[in-house]
């Protein structure tokens, strides 16, 4: 697993043209798990990313007993939960991904327990869990931990009877707030969710939520209210587009020094990423649904600090890291939400860029000139950092556990090469 699918780059090549942003990863994974929560009916979600994180959940819900049709073509996700049996989220598939973890209030919902054998997503240093176990506690669950024949984790959650209350997350946490307001969803009474997560998924998942009969209020305030229901019904919802997909064709038009519009990209979800680009010679054009991406100015340094939407998305900190390598001057990263997400440094260093990384700080010393190398994506993002390298590097880049990045980006291959450049896409 994750070492059988590289990319091969050849750099030097303008893009050009229009592409589509793909649905959003961060909003279609918690609205798979939003869809377990209803027991009749079937739920249609709509322009669903093609992506190995959606076919892993497919994957999950049916092993947990739910019908559960991924229609690629169509972009399309058909869900019946009426016939969810198993509370075992089974290690050889949760732990392959974090959205995962978003399936566990359908199950103490439905089922009265979660046992969850495992949690992936990225490693990215330490990426507790806390925030929603205590959580889930302050609504009435218990949890605890066994260690199995194997020396891993089991956790078992038992939920008894949900009851609403004040919660509260120590730091905004994306799937944190998701999973809470998803527990109150369902619950006896109000719950208020107190420091939730103001992300632009978070409120597409409320939105959901809304239509499937929910009640809840304060989306995007920082305090949520949820009053809980009896039961939430199967709807069709169209999934927003994925600001992260968004900011890195942003990033291949400014380090190819190219022209790109992007179907459904959106200067307002890239938040402070859309002015640190400027900042740094890119423009921008927003007409409607479509935004367009130019860059032919020389690339000025920048400063950056990853924070919480609106600030600088911690996601896109790899790829701004790849682009900052050609700046005219020398950059400064602060990644401020994960405390392990440089290794790309290394691998961007295998191309001739020079980074110094001091914990959790990196200063980046450009200019220079990329040259193709063999590199590993330890990622998702720092997958997508390598191939904005690769576009920009004199010679052939290949990107290996490219597995990474098809956790995350649909179709990356096929979208590039339609602007122009030389990509191809190798599995074993
Ligand atoms: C599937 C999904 O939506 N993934 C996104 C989500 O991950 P995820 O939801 O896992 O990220 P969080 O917002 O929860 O984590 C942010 C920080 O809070 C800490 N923390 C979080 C929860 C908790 O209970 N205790 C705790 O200490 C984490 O260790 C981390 O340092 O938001 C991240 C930050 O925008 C993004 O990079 C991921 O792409
Ligand atoms: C960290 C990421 O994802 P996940 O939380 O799914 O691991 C990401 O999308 O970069």
């Amino acid at each position: 697993m994750g070492h059988e699918v590289r990319y091969r780059v050849r750099g030097g090549r303008k893009l050009q043209g229009t592409v589509f942003i793909q649905g959003a990863k961060n909003a279609v994974l918690p609205m798979i798990g939003a869809s377990l929560m209803a027991s009749t009916g079937r739920t249609v979600l709509r322009n669903v990313p093609i992506i190995e994180d959606v076919r892993r959940a497919v994957e999950l819900a049916r092993a947990i007993g739910a019908k559960a049709e991924l229609h690629e073509t169509e972009r399309t996700l058909v869900i019946d939960a009426s016939s969810l049996s198993s509370p075992v989220l089974p290690a050889d598939i949760a732990s392959r991904f974090r959205g995962s973890f978003l399936f566990v209030p359908a199950l103490l919902h439905r089922l009265g327990e979660a046992v969850i054998e495992g949690v992936g997503g990225c490693n990215l240093g330490s990426r507790n869990l806390d925030f929603h176990y205590n959580g889930f506690k302050r609504m009435g669950a218990t949890v605890t931990e066994q260690v199995a024949d194997n020396g891993d984790g089991i956790i078992h959650i038992k939920a008894g009877d949900l009851r609403g209350g004040t919660l509260y997350c120590d730091t905004p946490s994306h799937t944190g707030t998701e999973n809470l307001i998803m527990a109150a969803a369902l619950a006896r009474g109000t719950t208020l969710i107190k420091n939730a997560a103001l992300e632009p998924e978070v409120l597409d998942n409320i939105a959901i939520l809304q239509a499937m009969g929910a009640k809840i209020s304060g989306g995007g305030t920082g305090f949520i209210t949820v009053e809980g229901v009896d039961e939430l019904t199967a709807v069709e919802h169209s999934v927003m587009p994925d600001r992260i997909d968004a900011g890195v064709f942003v990033m291949a038009a400014a380090i190819t020094g190219g022209d790109l519009s992007l179907v459904g990209a959106s200067l307002e979800h890239l938040g402070v990423a859309a002015d640190k680009l400027e900042q740094m010679g890119v423009e921008f054009h927003q007409r409607g649904a479509v935004l367009q991406v130019h860059r032919d100015r020389t690339l000025r340094p920048i400063n950056v600090i990853t924070d919480e939407y609106p600030g600088f998305a911690t996601d896109l900190q790899s790829p701004i890291m790849a682009l900052s390598c050609l700046a005219e001057g020398p950059s400064y990263i602060y990644e401020r939400i994960f405390d392990g997400r440089f290794k790309l440094a290394h691998e961007l260093g295998k191309m001739g860029a020079d980074i110094e990384v001091d914990g959790n700080r990196a200063k980046v010393n450009g200019p220079r000139g990329l040259r193709g190398a063999e590199v590993e994506a330890h990622d998702l993002r720092c997958g997508s950092a390598l191939v904005l390298a690769g576009l920009a590097a004199e010679g052939e880049t290949t990107i290996t556990s490219a597995y990474y990045l098809d956790r995350g980006h649909a179709h990356t291959a096929e979208r590039l090469s339609s602007l122009g450049a030389d990509i191809v896409r190798e599995a074993e």
